[in-house]
């Protein structure tokens, strides 16, 4: 599967998003080195913070498949720039990616901005960090 192909399957998890309270739709689509694809949506709560983000909600699905191998993730929302993970998402991205794996974040208008997940949060604290 190709980029744009991906990016295709992001936006038809966006049209799944349960946003009542931002009305901000968010899609993410997985691809696995293995060709599964796997989405997410934004996922909102009325206790806010309890929102689940896209980005999340797509590597949750992956993982609790048993599918961890992430080659790809596309990310999509109505932005004027390609749109960008919150802190927590690139923390996760970081601990649940490889450091090599494809970011491509985008937009409606056709915008793209690729990057690898070491880009996206240069320095992360991983397990590795709590090591003495
Ligand atoms: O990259 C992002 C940024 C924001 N959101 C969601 C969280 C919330 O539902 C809404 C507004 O922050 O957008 C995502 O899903 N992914
Ligand atoms: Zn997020």
């Amino acid at each position: 599967m190709n980029i744009n192909a991906l990016i295709e399957e992001a936006k038809s998890a966006r049209e799944r998003a349960y946003v009542p309270y931002s009305k901000f739709k968010v899609g993410a689509a997985l691809l696995m080195r293995d060709g599964k694809v796997f989405k997410g949506c934004n996922i909102e709560n009325a206790s806010y913070g309890m929102t689940n983000c896209a980005e999340r909600t797509a590597l949750f699905k992956a993982y609790s498949e048993g599918e961890t191998e992430v080659e790809a993730i596309a990310v999509v929302a109505d932005t004027d720039r390609p749109v960008p993970p919150c802190g927590a998402c690139r923390q996760v991205i970081s601990e649940l990616c490889s450091k090599d794996t494809k970011v491509i974040l985008t937009n409606l208008k056709g915008d793209i901005q690729q990057l690898t997940v070491e880009e996206l949060l240069p320095g992360a604290f991983t397990a590795e960090d709590m090591n003495e």
